[in-house]
């Protein structure tokens, strides 16, 4: 028998607001990640490729329809346990880390939470992993630079071991020579540790580097998901994706 998907959203559907101001931001969407796999959304801003992303890592919790984990329905609000398991890196790096908290303290801290052994053995091995190096413990996040608190953000989920990450847009907000030292670290992570990506990003390209599917979505819809090698190929059939292409082509 087959494994089910290890991450599957069903006629995910997800509303703001009421009355007059209801916004239908994400329409039906279903797709599946399998174990391993690096699965893209892209589409432009609005297109609410984000807002999947933070139903399926918790943050939202108000959605009709459903996500699986491993074939198994996730309660609307999640435990702790899922926390261990799936983990989401941010866009901002510059927002997303503590700026009185040292390297050290911001990636013991999951690891108390989750009542986690050996607690400094795994900081320093997981510094070691984004490479960083243990020098890297006693830094504030003013003494990095962006890529370098990227490597913290990913290593801060990284050191729970989970086994799913959820990206939204996690290159974004850096130069684009320390985009692709991050993707290529991520690319490499994933390799090594067999994990599960989904990654949101409106940047065709850096989809691409990183994922082997992606689904591409328009006013909350999925258009098409594709296969990344034959998106590149031109064998995108919706005039949309045609359209996402042809623009990321131009910029390119
Ligand atoms: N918390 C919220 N409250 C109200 N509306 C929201 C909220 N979050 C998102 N939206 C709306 O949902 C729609 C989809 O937004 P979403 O952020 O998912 O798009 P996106 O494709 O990820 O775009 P971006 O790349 O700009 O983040 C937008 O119209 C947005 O304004």
């Amino acid at each position: 028998m087959t494994p089910p998907p290890a991450l599957e959203a069903v006629g995910l559907d997800i509303h703001f607001g009421h009355g007059a101001r209801a916004n239908h931001a994400v329409k039906d969407v279903s797709f599946k990640v399998g174990k391993g796999e690096a699965f893209g959304l892209i589409g432009e801003s609005g297109s609410g490729k984000s807002t999947v992303l933070r139903a399926f890592s918790g943050l939202n919790e108000q959605y009709d329809g459903a996500l699986l984990l491993h074939g198994q329905e996730l309660p609307h609000h999640r435990d702790k346990a899922f926390f261990r398991r799936a983990q989401m890196v941010f866009q901002d790096p510059y927002g997303s880390l503590h700026p009185r908290k040292m390297v050290n303290k911001v990636l013991l801290e999951p690891l108390a939470i989750h009542g986690l052994d050996r607690p400094q053995e795994r900081v320093d091995a997981v510094l070691e992993a984004v490479g960083l190096g243990t020098a890297f413990r006693y830094r504030y996040p003013h003494q990095l630079s962006g890529g370098q608190r990227q490597r913290v953000a990913i290593a801060r989920c990284l050191v729970l071991e989970p086994e799913i990450l959820l990206l939204d847009e996690p290159t974004s907000a850096l130069d684009v020579s320390v985009q692709a030292e991050i993707l290529n670290l991520l690319a490499r992570l994933r390799q090594e540790r067999g994990l599960t990506y989904i990654m949101v990003s409106h940047d065709l390209a850096v989809v691409a580097h990183l994922c082997s599917r992606v689904a591409i979505m328009n006013g909350g819809e999925i258009v098409e998901q594709i296969p990344v090698a034959d998106l590149r190929a031109g064998r995108a059939s919706h005039p949309y994706s045609r359209e996402l292409l042809a623009a990321s082509r131009g910029a390119a």
